[in-house]
């Protein structure tokens, strides 16, 4: 190393209590940086530099807490960059573990890159609501073309190290020790010009469609952004890249980070990176948590039906890599879920090959088709995911109890029904927890874990663990009738088909949720789950079929407002895309895409009649705080009632189970946005004028929030005197 500097130690902290180290920059390391740099060009016995991280982890780019901080940084690190750039020596990077944001920036200044075969890289500011502000959207475009800089840029996207070899955007892939590669490459560069290897002297590699390219671009971006400012904002930076001057480019990149530094999405989606982390660290009312409890491991698991979920559950744990029997209850069943399952993992083994990934799913000892119960007495956990019925899952859960090894953890995917009551029928109830998927389950990130009265903190830290092996977000709630997601979906669908009623069409109150940006509005939602679902469980609930009383009011249950315009649609056999008909008209049965339907116009005017309902109009102003604020009003009810620990997790429930858009950060976080007061008072006017909907009068909750002078969001916990699960 005579003639080399090397700088490590610079990037450096310390996370959890491992011995592992997350890097990212801070003010001091920014100077150090600077310091090095200097130093390095200012002494004639230093010949070259290379940069690297320490402990295999290049950088993951600024502190995210920086930026919502009053002294913000981030400015800063353009120059360093120009700084590294500028200088006579070589300047090789030596990327290591991750080079992120800033991180990658640092090493587009140097002069050459060179990658760990096991490197990840990219710009992930976009998914925090920022830009590359430290002249990435100026010197990406410039070293590896524009196409492939705004799919870098815009999505966030990390890449591997041989998909940044073959991009150009390193120069080397090595499988040995990076520095040391780093080291010799930088020795064999003394003396050589380096003129050509300054990306800002470059140009923008042109495309013959330039102008044409960038348009339809745009497009795209904006239909993948949702309402989201920062791709499009990135899109111009990167489209100032390709018009103006290196300075110039750098200018506009500043203004835009500047937009996107102030606005509300930056600190939305910022929140949310932090929320997700945050639920990780679960904990119960009783004390539990990782602290506490550790998880077991899982060797084999089962799942227990093959239907859509089932099949998208068996596909996730496949793709975790831990050996499953999928059981159905005969041999038709179990063919048709076999042939279905073996569709998806063909499908999800193609998309990891494009990955330069495997997937390993023709082997018995790894995925394993069966019906007969015996073939569960080793496996170490089961889901059941049959139909959402208490008798049916009563049953299988008395079997399994009797069949499984006694350490076996018995988990049921349900989406509202009470665990205590599965958990009573075995002999095991502290082993049993709910594990509610998302549909498709493969593909959904969220996965509600519901801990019933016995479930032990063993059980809730092995769901957890699951989760996180499988790649899904783990949200631990307590029990209550639709637990989190579920319990604050039914005001706000109530509201929706309560505005069909006063006056509204389905696609009225479908957009204005869809401008919000929700991924789709109730009725498309309800459409594509099928109407059959609510209608079954609300037979069940005794709200509608044939066990309600006689002569039981057709707007009301028990003295509170009800709608039967669901049921009424059911009846006449519109369930949605699979009957080609629900709320909207489809091409044909199983078709996607919805049209107004002049039938439910009619229908619902014909209905009002009926009811002596005056149609009148309403506004969006008036369907965006009914939906919402009801189900931002149950999210503090589930927060006293300690169905859920922190704000937090009804936001990530949202955002990665419901569609909640992610740059609005979650219900409970847009509340505190909107201002709790203003919540408070639009909910006690509308409770005012509908006062048999008591989904409409205010939490006490939230009163006592307003009442305490309205805290920020990290404090509302803290004003909650703990009230034990309400089951
Ligand atoms: C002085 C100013 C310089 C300005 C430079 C110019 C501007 C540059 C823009 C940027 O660089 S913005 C940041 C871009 N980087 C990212 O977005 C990376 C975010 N992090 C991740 O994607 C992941 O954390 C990871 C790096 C891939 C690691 O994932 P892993 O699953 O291994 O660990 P996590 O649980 O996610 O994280 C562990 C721990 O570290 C915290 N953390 C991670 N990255 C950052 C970060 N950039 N800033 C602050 N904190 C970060 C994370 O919150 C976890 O903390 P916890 O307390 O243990 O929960």
């Amino acid at each position: 190393i005579q003639n080399l500097f090397i700088w490590n130690r610079l990037f450096l902290l310390v996370f959890c209590n491992s011995t592992e180290s997350l890097i990212y920059f801070s003010l001091a390391v920014l100077q150090a940086l600077e310091d090095g740099l200097k130093r390095a060009d200012a002494d004639p016995s230093v010949k070259a530099v290379t940069i690297c991280g320490e402990n295999g982890k290049f950088s993951a780019g600024a502190d995210i807490r920086g930026f919502s901080s009053p002294n913000k940084q981030g400015l800063g690190l353009g120059p360093i960059v120009s700084l590294i750039e500028r200088s006579e020596k070589p300047v090789v990077a030596a990327i290591e573990g991750i080079a992120l944001g800033g991180g990658l920036e640092v090493t587009l200044g140097c002069h050459y890159r060179i990658a760990h075969v096991q490197a990840r890289m990219g710009l992930p500011e976009v998914t925090i609501g920022l830009l590359p502000g430290a002249e990435g959207t100026q010197r990406l475009p410039r070293l590896i073309g524009v196409p492939a800089a705004l799919d870098i840029i815009t999505t966030g996207r990390h890449i591997s190290a041989s998909e940044a070899l073959k991009l150009g955007l390193v120069d080397e892939v090595v499988e040995e020790n990076t520095v040391e590669a780093a080291i010799r490459l930088a020795n064999r560069l003394i003396g050589q010009p380096l003129g050509h290897r300054r990306l800002s002297l470059k140009p923008v590699p042109k495309l013959p469609n330039m102008e044409a390219f960038l348009t339809e671009a745009l497009v795209k971006v904006k239909k993948r952004a949702q309402g989201c400012l920062a791709p499009e904002l990135c899109f111009q930076a990167i489209k100032a890249a390709t018009e103006q001057p290196f300075a110039d480019g750098v200018r506009k990149e500043r203004e835009l980070f500047n937009i996107l530094l102030t606005s509300g999405q930056a600190k939305a989606l910022q929140y949310a990176f932090f929320a997700e982390r945050a639920v990780e660290k679960w904990t119960t009312p009783s004390g539990a948590s990782w602290k506490t409890a550790s998880p077991q491991p899982i060797r084999k698991a089962a799942v227990i039906g093959l239907g859509t979920m089932g099949r998208g559950i068996v596909t996730s744990l496949v793709k975790a890599k831990i050996p499953v029997v999928a059981l159905e209850q005969d041999l038709e069943y179990l063919n048709t879920g076999r042939k279905a399952v073996m569709l998806l993992l063909e499908r999800e083994a193609m998309k990891m090959e494009q990955g330069g990934q495997t997937l390993d799913f023709n082997n018995p000892a790894r995925l394993q088709f069966a019906v007969d119960f015996d073939v569960l007495r080793d496996v170490d956990l089961v889901i059941e995911a049959v139909f959402e019925n208490m008798a049916l899952k009563k049953e299988i859960f008395n079997k399994l109890s009797r069949i499984c090894k006694p350490e076996a953890f018995l988990c049921t995917n349900t989406s509202a029904l009470n665990i205590d009551e599965i958990a009573s029928v075995t002999s095991r109830p502290q082993q049993v927890i709910g594990t509610h998927f998302f549909s498709p389950a493969h593909v959904m990130r969220l996965l509600e874990i519901i801990y019933g009265r016995h479930t032990s903190p063993t059980t809730i830290a092995t769901a957890m663990q699951l989760a996180k092996v499988m790649k899904k977000v783990g949200v631990v709630v307590g029990n209550c009738f639709g637990f989190v997601g579920n319990r604050m979906m039914f005001p706000y669908v109530q509201q929706a088909v309560f505005l069909l009623e006063e006056g509204s069409r389905p696609e009225d109150v479908d957009q204005v949720l869809e401008d919000f940006g929700f991924k789709i509005g109730p009725f498309r939602m309800s459409d594509l789950a099928g109407l059959d679902v609510g209608w079954r469980s609300r037979k069940d609930q005794g709200l509608t079929g044939p066990t309600l009383a006689p002569g039981t009011s057709a707007r009301q249950r028990h003295g509170y407002r009800y709608s039967p315009l669901p049921d009424l649609l059911c009846e006449k056999g519109r369930f949605g895309q699979k009957t080609g008909k629900g709320w909207y008209q489809y091409e044909k049965a199983g078709g996607r895409t919805a049209k107004p339907d002049p039938w439910i116009h009619s229908f619902l005017s014909e209905y009002r009649d009926t009811h002596q309902i005056k149609t009148r109009f309403i506004d969006q102003e008036e369907i965006l705080e009914r939906c919402l604020f009801t189900l931002i009003n149950e999210g503090f009810d589930i927060l006293a009632e300690g169905i859920a620990s922190g704000p937090e997790h009804l936001d990530v429930v949202y955002i990665n189970g419901y569609g909640w858009p992610k740059h609005r950060g979650g219900p409970m976080f847009y509340a505190s946005t909107v201002g709790l007061p203003n919540i408070l008072a639009k909910l006690q006017k509308y409770s005012e004028i509908h006062p048999d909907v008591p989904q409409l009068r205010p939490s006490a909750f939230l009163k006592k929030l307003v009442a305490m002078g309205n805290p920020p969001l990290n404090d509302w916990m803290s004003y909650l005197h703990r009230q034990s699960n309400k089951l």
